[in-house]
């Protein structure tokens, strides 16, 4: 198996059927609706539930409010996980090799997680704690599970783009810039539920193989 990305996802998922590009000229980001069936979705609803704790952050700010959400950590041996890991890398091109393990997220009424980066910063007090061994995080892969009955959206403030949760909806974007180093327009913020429950799952990619 080649250790190297053959092909960025900026340059395939152009080609994908159905896929969306925002129209922004300060992020690679995309939008494809009903990437997970109605039963995939509820599967990893019913697994997110079966295991999950607090939620955590990098550089802790000291503001315990920041992610009030809570995580489910996704065991990579289980078939259903596994096949959701070669269908995000079939659209990404991406080889799994260098994923971090999928999460899921749940939200309670009244949880969010604040306007926040998913790369780490670089010259933040967790960097070498994070990257020495994997490098810098690339793409982010995130998937909506279900319909939320009310807020729950995703902000992305510098580019004025607001993310509606949709079941089966996967938004993806570059967290870096084309030249590599780490772009600040992909701040985004899971804004508060107002009413219902709210399920994700995150999928991170690495610079180098996740280890
Ligand atoms: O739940 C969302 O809308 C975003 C989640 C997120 O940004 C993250 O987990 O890093
Ligand atoms: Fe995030």
């Amino acid at each position: 198996m080649s250790t190297a990305a053959p092909e960025s996802p900026a340059q395939r998922l152009p080609g994908v059927t159905g896929i969306l590009k925002v129209p922004s000229p300060r992020i690679e980001m995309f939008i494809l609706r009903d990437f997970l069936s109605p039963e995939e979705c509820a599967g990893l609803v019913e697994r997110i539930e079966r295991d999950r704790r607090p939620s955590t952050i990098a550089d802790a700010n000291g503001d315990h409010y920041f992610r009030t959400s809570e995580t489910c950590d996704l065991p990579m041996m289980e078939p259903d996980v596994l096949a959701l890991d070669a269908k995000l890398s079939a659209l990404s091109g991406i080889d799994p090799i260098f994923g971090e393990p999928i999460q899921g997220q749940r939200y309670d009424e009244g949880q969010e997680f604040k306007a926040h980066t998913d790369y780490f910063d670089p010259h933040g007090a967790d960097y070498q704690r994070f990257c020495s061994v994997s490098g810098q995080r690339t793409w982010t892969f995130m998937i909506y599970l279900n319909e939320v009955e009310a807020g729950g959206a995703t902000r992305f403030k510098v580019i004025d783009k607001l993310i509606q949760p949709e079941r089966g909806k996967l938004v993806c974007w570059n967290n870096r810039r084309p030249d590599g180093s780490v772009n600040p327009a992909t701040l985004h913020h899971a804004m508060k539920v107002r009413k219902g429950l709210k399920y994700v799952v995150t999928k991170w990619y690495r610079e180098l193989p996740w280890q």
